[in-house]
């Protein structure tokens, strides 16, 4: 597979993996996800790559979730919402290597639900975190939510959830929402330290303690399978329209009015 919307590129036993969207924020359309998918198959059954790193293009997003522009209601691919999320969200847990999210700029919406779900985040001080669903019409039933409760709790998965408010690097650390930050250009070499003391590592007994880990929040899976049906109902919604028709005019979402 060529790939379009994404890089790859293996160097000293980590999978590089980037999404090369730079102008959309490298928000994800139907392609990307399939592409995302299909690199992290290639990257997580290569026996010469034992890490793999999840970064976004340029300096402004990691990843900023599902592309606005390419979608009205539902979005542009195959998958209960046109959007392969269910996949793309297991095969990041289901690769038997560590993966490591490499924040700098916006992980924001999906791409927060991306970072969250990789076993490590490492961000730049500049990075910025936070949920947008309820803000544009959209929501994750299911890792986005479920798993992020058991990272930072109940408390504060609802406040981002609820709230929509924007997290700087420091916040997301004092939460246990990332590993380390560090300025954005030691990012590259921090990243890198990280790569090298997991490559020293055991594969096998990390691949086994990945799984295990996994195990105790598979349930969360079926959540989603089911949630995303939901998901769907509601993207046909004027409600769930609304936010994102207020998102492209840069105005204000008037939810209140379409409820039903
Ligand atoms: C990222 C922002 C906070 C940045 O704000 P700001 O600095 O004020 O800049 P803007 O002017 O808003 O944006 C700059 C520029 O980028 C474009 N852009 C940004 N994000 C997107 C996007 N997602 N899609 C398309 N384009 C985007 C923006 O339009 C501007 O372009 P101009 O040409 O200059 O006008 C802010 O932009 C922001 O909040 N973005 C919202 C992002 C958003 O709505 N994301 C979708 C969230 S919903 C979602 O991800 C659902 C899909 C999904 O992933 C999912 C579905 C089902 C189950 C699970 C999931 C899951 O979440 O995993």
């Amino acid at each position: 597979m060529s790939y379009e919307d994404i890089l790859y590129e293996v160097k000293e036993g980590g999978a590089h993996i980037t999404i090369n969207r730079p102008d959309k924020y490298n928000a994800f359309r139907g392609k990307t996800c399939e592409e995302l998918i299909h690199a992290f198959n290639k990257a997580g059954w290569d026996k010469s790559v034992g890490v793999i790193v999840l970064s976004g293009a340029g300096d402004k997003a990691f990843c900023t979730g599902g592309d606005q522009s390419a979608h009205e209601g539902q979005y542009d691919g195959r998958g209960t919402i046109g959007l392969p999320m269910e996949d793309l969200h297991s095969i990041i847990r289901d690769v038997p290597k560590p993966v490591i999210a490499k924040v700098q700029g916006f992980a924001i919406g999906g791409g927060n639900v991306l970072a969250t779900i990789c076993d490590f985040t490492i961000a730049g001080e500049k990075a910025v975190f936070g949920q947008v669903g309820p803000k544009v019409g959209s929501v994750d039933p299911g890792f986005g939510t479920a798993f992020l409760a058991r990272i930072v709790g109940e408390k504060k998965a609802r406040e981002i959830w609820y709230m929509c408010r924007k997290y700087s690097a420091a916040e997301a650390l004092a939460m246990g929402l990332v590993n380390a930050v560090v300025p954005n250009d030691q990012l590259d070499a921090e990243v890198e330290k990280w790569c090298a003391e997991i490559l020293e590592k055991s594969p096998t007994a990390i691949a086994i303690a990945k799984r295990s880990f996994n195990m105790d929040s598979e349930n969360i899976r079926g959540i989603a399978g089911m949630g995303m049906y939901a998901l769907s109902l509601y993207y046909d919604t004027e409600e769930s329209k609304e936010g994102g028709r207020a998102f492209k005019e840069k105005r204000k979402p008037e939810f209140r009015k379409y409820q039903k």
